[in-house]
């Protein structure tokens, strides 16, 4: 039998997730593992080449046959700590944001909270390499996400959180990734796959022992920032935030 390909996000918060899954004999028989940033795996999902991946919930309006398989998360309930607007001045004073190329979720959310929340127009920059955080300065500001969030925290004076300001928005926790497939998948294996989902919770001392990061505390990161069950209240932002999406993509059509 050809195995199931599933794809992961590469950072840090990914870990305890993954920890059971790559424990699992079983499992590990049945499925292939693939980690790169997460606007890579949402493109994989999107053209098909994996078939469930921790994606970015933004690529769910692109996509015509999609299915939540797991009760967990990447999520917050307030501060997240690694999705950040990043900046030398205060928010008002922004005159380009850049984007980060490896997201895909954050950047609509900071679009999102650029338009309704903050209710400022600045030049949007869309990036392609890791150069563009050097350029996060004066009016520039940008948005970082993943572990090297976590580093641009020691570099930039202003750090807008997204997941609070989504919160300060909303009322709403925020969901940035979950395990989506873009076909039904065999019952027994999603049943497995989720239980395995868990079983890292029980192991986050060895987890971080196993990922030296001196730039952030990963027993903080893990379980005050990352929110990683997927409750009734996630799931109400995750919709609210996809309502936002349609909107978006809907002006676009109508300003051409
Ligand atoms: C909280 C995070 O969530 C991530 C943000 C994503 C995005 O912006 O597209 C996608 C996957 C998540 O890993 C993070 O990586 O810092």
């Amino acid at each position: 039998m050809e195995k199931i390909k599933v794809g992961s996000v590469s950072y840090l918060n990914a870990r305890p997730l993954l920890y059971g899954l790559q424990r699992s004999e079983e499992l590990m028989q049945q499925m292939e593992l693939i980690e790169e940033y997460p606007a890579k795996i949402g493109g994989m999902l999107i053209e098909g080449s994996i078939d469930v991946g921790l994606v970015p919930v933004a690529v769910i309006p692109k996509m015509k046959d999609w299915h939540i398989i797991s009760d967990y998360c990447i999520g917050a309930t307030g501060d997240v700590a690694s999705v950040c607007l990043f900046s030398e001045v205060p928010v008002e004073q922004i005159e380009t944001v850049l984007l980060d190329y490896q997201s895909r979720t954050s950047v609509n959310l900071c679009k999102v909270l650029l338009k309704h929340h903050w209710k400022i127009q600045p030049r949007i920059v869309e990036t392609t390499g890791e150069d563009y955080r050097s350029k996060i300065t004066g009016t520039t500001a940008g948005v970082v996400i993943g572990d090297r969030a976590l580093e641009q925290r020691l570099v930039s004076p202003y750090i807008y959180d997204l997941a609070t300001e989504w919160r300060k928005m909303t009322g709403l926790p925020f969901v940035f990734a979950a395990w989506i497939a873009n076909k039904p998948l065999p019952e027994s294996f999603v049943a497995q796959f989720n239980k395995a989902n868990g079983i890292g919770f029980a192991h986050l001392e060895e987890i971080i022992a196993a990922n030296p990061f001196p730039v952030y505390d990963l027993h903080k990161y893990y379980t005050e920032n990352i929110s990683y069950d997927l409750t009734e209240e996630k799931r109400k932002g995750l919709k609210l935030y996809i309502e936002y999406l349609r909107q978006m993509e809907e002006s676009k059509k109508l300003a051409v």
